[in-house]
């Protein structure tokens, strides 16, 4: 895949200094707001903290979650409300995913993966489809993961392929593995779909 750089063995700070240059480049283009999709679950939370200590204009930032568990949002598991708690007072707006929402192109679409291949909420029983007429599904992992055990919302494949660039951030051997199996072709999870219909620039960290 030529569109896809793996970076290896970076720390939060250093994945958030990276995910700050396209921010700063699309907050320099224009005067508008610049809007983004990010990941939930519990790899992304103190990255996006050292993200905010960046100096950008945050006021600026429109902040979709790319999935949800189906809880309240003062729920410990529900990813909107760590997002509004995080980025809210720093000025963002953290839009609430609805079915009904029309939902716009992203300027970088920041995914995380879980070990069984799921990306956003996306999860391999689902069956995603990468032209799904859909913008937003609710669905039900079947397994339940044990970590999360609830009914999710979260964009579909279309709306997370429709960013100008994807930037997934898993850790461990085990994801590492599931991923390089997607890349070469070997599976047919969602991170395997994803990756084989984006067209757009893929930077993976692990
Ligand atoms: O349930 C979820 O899991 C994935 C992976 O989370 P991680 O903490 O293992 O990186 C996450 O990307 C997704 O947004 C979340 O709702």
């Amino acid at each position: 895949m030529e569109n896809l750089t793996i970076i290896e063995g970076q720390g939060d700070a250093a994945i958030a200094d990276w995910l700050a240059s396209p921010l700063r480049e699309r907050m320099d283009q224009s005067d508008g707001p610049v809007t983004i999709t990010v990941p939930g679950g519990s790899t992304p939370f103190p990255i996006m903290e050292k993200l905010l200590g960046h100096e950008l204009d945050w006021t600026r930032l429109v902040v979709w979650p790319g999935d949800d568990r189906i809880v309240s949002e003062d729920h410990a598991a529900s990813n909107t409300g760590k997002l509004r708690k995080l980025f809210e007072p720093a000025g963002a707006e953290v839009v609430t995913l609805n079915e009904m929402e029309g939902v716009p192109p992203f300027a970088l679409a920041w995914l995380g993966m879980g070990a069984d291949g799921h990306v956003a909420s996306l999860f391999p029983n689902t069956d995603p489809k990468v032209d799904d007429a859909r913008p937003v599904v609710r669905l039900t992992p079947d397994p339940l993961p044990p970590e999360a055990p609830f009914d999710r919302i979260s964009l579909t494949m279309p709306s997370l392929l429709a960013s100008d660039r994807l930037v997934f951030v898993l850790r461990g051997a085990e994801k590492r593995s599931v991923l390089d199996q997607a890349i070469a072709g070997d599976n047919d999870l969602p991170i395997a779909r994803l990756l084989a219909a984006a067209r757009q620039p893929v930077t993976c960290f692990t």
